[in-house]
C-alpha cells in the first residue's frame, strides 16, 4: 500500500483572469475549486492509474469537510485525521501571462489530534510506501516529518519525500526511496544557478551520493532527469498546450510510484511520470484516461552519458 501525507491541505481556489491590475479591483472570469495539497494531488493521480494507496493527514472546518467529500466522490481512498482548526484556502491567479499563488500558512492543531495522527503509522508494514509531501503548520514543528521517518523505519516501510529545499537534504541519511526537485529547488539545495540543462547531471548525482535511492529533478516544460544508481535518463519536454502546471510535480512522483510499486523498473515508472506531468500541465484539472494515454505515446526517453 502507497501512504501519501499531506500534513498541510488546501482547497485549491483558482481565479482566472486576462491580467491583473495590482491595487485594483479586478473582475474574474472564471473560477475552480479544488482538493489540493500534494500529497492529496499525488494520491487524485494515483487513483486514476488504479494504484492502491490512502491520502493521510489534517482535514477541519467547511474547507476540510470539501476535500473529504470531494475525494469520497472521486474514488480516492483517505483516512484524514479531524481538528478542530480549518483547513486553509489557497488562493492561485492564473493570467495569460502567468500563474501567481499566495498560499496561506495553515491551521493550529491540537496535541491529541498530533497523536491521533501519528497512531495510524502502527498500521505499517515492510513492503508500504509512505509519501511525505509540502508543507508542515507551524505547530508540528520543523522536525516533524523526521519523527515520522523514524516510524516509517520502525515498520521496515520506506518513504518518499516530495519537499522544498533543505528539509529535502536532512532526510537523505534516510536513504528515501524518491525525491524530486525542482530545477530552482536544486539551485536553492547547492546555491547554484544552471545556465544549461546539462549543468544539472553532477548535482543529481550528488544527491544519490548523499543517500537518496533514486531522483528526479523535473524541469517544467524542458523535461526531467532520472538518477538512478545504475544509470541517468533525460526524458525530453512534451510540446502542447500549458493550462494549469499546478499539481505537474505531485502528479509526476505520483506517476513515478504508481508503476514503480508494481513492477520496480525505474526506466518504466518514469515514463509513467512524464506522462503524468505532462497530461496535468496540459489540463485544467486531472487528466482523462485517454489524453493520459495519448500523451504517454509521446514520452522519450534517452540514457545520459
Ligand atoms: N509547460 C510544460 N510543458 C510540458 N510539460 C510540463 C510543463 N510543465 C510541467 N510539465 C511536466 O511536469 C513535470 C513537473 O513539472 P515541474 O514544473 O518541473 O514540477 P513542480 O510542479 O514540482 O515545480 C515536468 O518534468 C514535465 O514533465
Ligand atoms: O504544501 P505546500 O508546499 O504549501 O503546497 C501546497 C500547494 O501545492 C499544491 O499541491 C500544488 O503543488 P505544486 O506547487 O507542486 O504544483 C497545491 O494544490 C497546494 O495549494
Amino acid at each position: 500500500m502507497i501512504y501519501t501525507v499531506t500534513l498541510n491541505p488546501a482547497l485549491d481556489y483558482f481565479m482566472t483572469y486576462e491580467e491583473i491590475e495590482s491595487g485594483a479591483v479586478n473582475r474574474t472570469s472564471q473560477t475552480q475549486v479544488s482538493a489540493g495539497g500534494k500529497g492529496i494531488m499525488e494520491s487524485r493521480m494515483m487513483s486514476l492509474l488504479k494504484a492502491d494507496n490512502t491520502a493521510w493527514g489534517f482535514l477541519g472546518g467547511f474547507s476540510g469537510q470539501y476535500i473529504k467529500d470531494f475525494l469520497t466522490e472521486n474514488k480516492v481512498h483517505s483516512d484524514f485525521t479531524a481538528i478542530q482548526d480549518l483547513t486553509r484556502i489557497n488562493v492561485k491567479l492564473q493570467t495569460l501571462k502567468d500563474e501567481t499563488s499566495l498560499d496561506a500558512a495553515g491551521p493550529q492543531l491540537q496535541e491529541k489530534e498530533i497523536q491521533a495522527f501519528i497512531d495510524k503509522f502502527e498500521v505499517l508494514k515492510a513492503d508500504d510506501i509512505v509519501v511525505f509531501a509540502g508543507t508542515i503548520p507551524k505547530t508540528l514543528g520543523e522536525d516533524f516529518y523526521q519523527r515520522l521517518i523514524q516510524k516509517v523505519k520502525e515498520h521496515q516501510a520506506t518513504f518518499v519525500m516530495d519537499v522544498d529545499g533543505h528539509k529535502l537534504l536532512e532526510t537523505l541519511s534516510d536513504h528515501p526511496l524518491l525525491i524530486k526537485p525542482n530545477r530552482e529547488e536544486l539551485e536553492g539545495i547547492f546555491n547554484v544557478k544552471f545556465e544549461r540543462n546539462d549543468q544539472i547531471i553532477p548535482y543529481g548525482k550528488k544527491l544519490l551520493e548523499m543517500g537518496a535511492q533514486q531522483v528526479i529533478v523535473s524541469m517544467a516544460g524542458d523535461g526531467a532527469y532520472l538518477f538512478t544508481p545504475e544509470k541517468t535518463y533525460f526524458a525530453a519536454g512534451i510540446k502542447g498546450e500549458l493550462k494549469n502546471s499546478i499539481g505537474a510535480g505531485d502528479s509526476t512522483v505520483a506517476g513515478f510510484l504508481a508503476e514503480y510499486s508494481k513492477t520496480k523498473d525505474a526506466f518504466q515508472a518514469f515514463k509513467q511520470a512524464i506522462a503524468c506531468g505532462t497530461a496535468k500541465a496540459f489540463s485544467e484539472n486531472m487528466p482523462t484516461q485517454s489524453f493520459l494515454d495519448e500523451i504517454y505515446q509521446k514520452v522519450n526517453i534517452s540514457e545520459v552519458d
